[in-house]
């Protein structure tokens, strides 16, 4: 039967935009806030709004081709979804597109969307009711969306309308203050011709340009995009604020210009980068909502129409992982990638030097590649990785400068695992480590099997705010806002698990958030589950051997946090001290141990330990400075050096005791 939960029409909108630095409070929507249920607006629950949990039932796509097959409905292979006869609208013309990774499904004309489940139960009622299709109206009677959602539902509506209807097309405006905003936005070669068929007009008060997102179904506006050029110190940043927030802002930039039997397409990072390549080649163009930051897999179905794909996401080496990773969900066959390079920028700067935009097309690579490959193949990218040294890094920590001179950044594919004594803080550290690179854009899992989800998002908010919270409550709702913001995910577990679910939803959020970084905290939860070996520490190499494929495989950073094998309290602790066997130590790519004894020198002082880095080779240690008030570790000002150490020199290697031990030693010092 037919839930309450069930299906969702994407119609729905519903947090407002966020971060919005664009608009004059007084002319924006006040956000309900805490204690507003007088207003009409529920209270909101912290575990609700804060937290994006994941509890996924895995099918896979045998599994719904078999039950396609024994219900008799006949189905169309496509690239990213199977096509199916749509049990929501009467004719038999319309489809309805099942995702073949979730089992997700979304019927094109009347945009209903729902989990496997929703579809199988729909398909129950059609067989139950005897009838020939499910009337949208009825279904929609059980999606009533709760008091809050609608009314954030209408903010968002009301300043949609209202951006919309005061903003004006480049044509109408006097010709010096259209060039002026051409020349804000790099735009001056793309004409107001362009700009018109793609429906973007100018918000003068903020000087912003506006990129719809229409209804594929009617055109009527689902909400939008506003791009700014803000300037700081001769450097123009461009900010974007999108309407719904970021989480429901879905809009496939383009497709309503493309026609519904274009079989090819281009697609960008960026509108801008669209209006430059339609202009220039004549091609359908189409931008993805949130760059080459996600791709969500709800755009699958809207793109199943094309037989061939050309992802043209930017110019440097995130933008090439990224179409790598793209074109995985989008099914490799029938996608070609440009590869990013001083000759082949992205599309508008290529414009803008005059480039012939439809030969940098013809240069595009088949993402699909043979098991056995040569140099030849290789050595661009061996190129590209010489070329952004900086990039291939990885991410820098923000809060950490030490880490940064040791590990050099964290990148992804890796395996981290991470280590200290009971109760030394490993969590609360870990914790602040994670959220540090989320806060610059890392999509971000969290599986806390020990903490709860609830006690870890308060640690979290806690070093987010950097400040105490429950002191000031008034604060909360500002702050929650703030790291509501955050690509956050927690998995639902808690307690005992076995390895094959929580890898199953490790892959399901890769796929869904489009996941870089995946904490595990921590491994000994996984351990109890596993009776196919007798041996404990033949469990752990098997547990750590399918993180490290799972990383691999997937381009994600694992961190896997490890309680020690033992603990002695005379000695500080090593690689071996972790490990069972030398095959677990060589799947980590880095290990990092949090000290907390011989090196002591007050309450709250801790050291962190790299002693393995496969990357670059340089281990050592450096030291924190525990705030409790905060949550947060700092590097003690006064002794802020790195020391690069040998391993078996550690237990005398604290800054304090070692100024004259200093040692750089390259190469894998664990292997
Ligand atoms: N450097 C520190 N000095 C003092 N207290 C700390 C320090 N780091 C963390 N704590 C506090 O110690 C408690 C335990 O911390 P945490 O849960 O992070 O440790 P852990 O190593 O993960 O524990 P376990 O070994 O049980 O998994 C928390 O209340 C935390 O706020």
């Amino acid at each position: 039967m037919i839930g309450h939960a069930m299906l969702r029409c994407a119609l729905h909108w519903a947090i407002p935009a966020r971060g919005h630095r664009l608009l004059p409070r007084a002319t924006a929507p006040a956000r309900p806030k805490h204690g507003f249920a007088a207003a009409g607006f529920s209270r909101r629950h912290f575990k609700k709004d804060l937290l994006s949990t994941l509890d996924i039932s895995p099918v896979t796509v045998t599994e719904i081709r078999q039950y396609l097959r024994d219900n008799n409905l006949s189905f169309h292979d496509g690239y990213s979804c199977l096509h199916v006869r749509s049990p929501f609208t009467p004719s038999k013309d319309n489809l309805l597109f099942l995702d073949k990774t979730t089992g997700r499904f979304l019927c094109k004309e009347t945009l209903l969307e729902g989990s496997w489940e929703d579809f199988k139960d729909s398909m129950d009622l059609l067989v139950k009711e005897d009838c020939s299709f499910l009337n949208p109206d009825t279904i929609t009677s059980y999606l009533e969306d709760s008091d809050s959602e609608e009314g954030e539902r209408q903010l968002t509506n009301m300043e949609v309308s209202r951006i919309w209807t005061k903003a004006v097309w480049l044509h109408d405006l006097e010709e010096e203050d259209a060039q002026l905003i051409k020349v804000m936005f790099n735009l001056s070669k793309i004409t107001n011709a362009t700009l018109k068929k793609y429906g973007v007009k100018c918000f003068q008060p903020t000087k912003s340009l506006v990129f719809p997102w229409y209804n594929p179904r009617d055109s009527t506006m689902k909400g939008l995009k506003l791009l700014s050029a803000v300037c700081q110190d001769d450097v123009v940043d461009y900010v974007e604020t999108v309407y719904p927030g970021p989480s429901r802002y879905h809009n496939l930039f383009g497709i309503t210009v493309a026609g519904k039997k274009d079989t090819e397409v281009v697609i960008t990072s960026k509108e801008v980068d669209s209006l430059a390549v339609h202009q220039a080649t004549g091609m359908t163009t189409i931008s993805l909502p949130r760059g080459i930051t996600c791709f969500p897999p709800v755009l699958l179905p809207y793109l199943e129409q094309f037989k061939r794909i050309t992802l043209w996401l930017g110019d440097d080496l995130r933008a090439w992982e990224a179409s790598k990773l793209f074109s995985r969900k989008l099914s490799i066959k029938r996608c070609s990638l440009i590869r990013p390079g001083d000759k082949q920028p992205s599309p508008l700067k290529g414009l803008n030097l005059g480039l012939n935009l439809n030969k940098l097309l013809k240069t595009s690579l088949p993402a699909s590649h043979k098991s056995i490959i040569s140099f030849r193949q290789l050595r661009s990218d061996v190129f590209s990785q010489l070329e952004n040294i900086e990039q291939v890094a990885g991410v820098k920590w923000m809060r950490y400068p030490e880490l940064n001179n040791l590990l050099k950044g964290h990148r992804k594919g890796e395996l981290t695992v991470f280590t200290g004594p009971t109760g030394s803080g490993k969590t609360t550290f870990i914790s602040e480590y994670a959220l540090d690179l989320c806060m610059q854009g890392v999509n971000t899992l969290w599986g806390s099997f020990e903490l709860s989800n609830v006690r870890l998002a308060k640690v979290m908010l806690t070093q987010f705010s950097l400040q105490r919270l429950e002191e000031q409550l008034d604060k909360y709702d500002e702050w929650a806002d703030r790291f509501e913001e955050l690509p956050l995910y927690f998995m639902t577990f808690h307690g005992e698990q076995n390895i094959k679910s929580v890898i199953d939803t490790m892959q399901h959020a890769v796929y869904m958030y489009d996941i870089n970084h995946i904490v595990i905290d921590n491994l000994q939860f996984m351990m109890g589950q596993e009776h196919l070996f007798s041996d404990k520490f033949a469990v752990q190499d098997y547990i750590v051997g399918a993180f490290r494929k799972f990383a691999t495989e997937n381009g994600c950073h694992v961190t896997l946090v490890i309680h020690p094998r033992k603990e002695d309290d005379d000695k500080e602790l090593q690689t071996s001290s972790i490990f069972g066997s030398a095959k677990a130590s060589q799947e980590a790519d880095n290990v990092l141990i949090l000290q907390d004894r011989k090196l002591v020198s007050g309450p709250g002082k801790r050291h962190l330990q790299v002693s393995k880095n496969r990357f670059d080779g340089d281990i050592g240690v450096f030291s924190l400075e525990f705030s409790k008030s905060t949550l947060t570790f700092t590097s003690s000002k006064s002794k802020a050096k790195v020391k690069k150490v040998r391993e078996n020199e550690t237990a005398d290697a604290s800054p304090e005791t070692t100024p004259a031990k200093k040692k750089n030693i390259k190469g894998d010092p664990c292997t």
